[in-house]
């Protein structure tokens, strides 16, 4: 993580424009949200492997520098445009335990795994908007012809038995040509 982009992630979208805050604050499933919107909603995953987190991620998830966390990272497409890159991280000892399904989503949304089982909490939303300078600013952008200069991201934690995933989400700019 560069100094450019410091560890912080803040509880409200500050200066965040209305459009996309609407997004930000919305507690519902985004998979239900996207796929009122549209005739075809798909999760298309990109990587789903052990891997060490991202260094804003580790004490959140209590993992330690180089300790493998299952990463699972995909798009979220509205028909054939991708709106949401979205990032879970789930620690290794937690694979055998709460979130042993995970491992089986394959290209079944999070949200059909985590917005069924009401034993699942899910903890307040961090925000940032990441630049560059964020690891997952690249990888959020690898489908976009013309990559911004940030994007707004937000993340939360799900708890199930006591275990957490981590779930980050950012908002890709064709979001906005969803209706809300
Ligand atoms: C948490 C949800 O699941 C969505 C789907 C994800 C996935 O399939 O990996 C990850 C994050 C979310 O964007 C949701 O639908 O709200």
């Amino acid at each position: 993580m560069s100094a450019h982009q410091p560890l912080t992630w803040h509880p409200v979208p500050v200066n965040a424009a209305v459009n996309i805050r609407w997004w930000l604050l919305h507690r519902d499933s985004l998979t239900q949200l996207i796929q009122q919107r549209c005739s075809k909603f798909w999760v298309d995953p990109v990587f789903q492997s052990l891997a060490p987190a991202c260094t804003d991620e580790l004490v959140m998830m209590n993992l330690r520098d180089s300790e493998l966390a299952l990463v699972r990272e995909v798009y979220l497409y509205c028909n054939d445009t991708p709106v949401v890159f979205a990032h879970s991280v789930v620690a290794r000892k937690h694979l055998q335990g709460a979130w042993r399904g995970l491992s089986r989503l394959g290209n079944r949304s999070l949200g059909t795994l985590l917005f069924t089982n009401p034993l699942i909490k899910r903890a307040e939303f961090g925000y940032k908007q990441l630049n560059i300078h964020h690891p997952l600013f690249k990888r959020a952008c690898q489908r976009l012809q013309a990559p911004p200069l940030s994007l707004w991201a937000r993340r939360s934690l799900f708890m199930l038995q006591g275990q957490p995933i981590l779930v980050t989400e950012v908002f890709l700019p064709a979001i906005l040509r969803l209706k809300i």
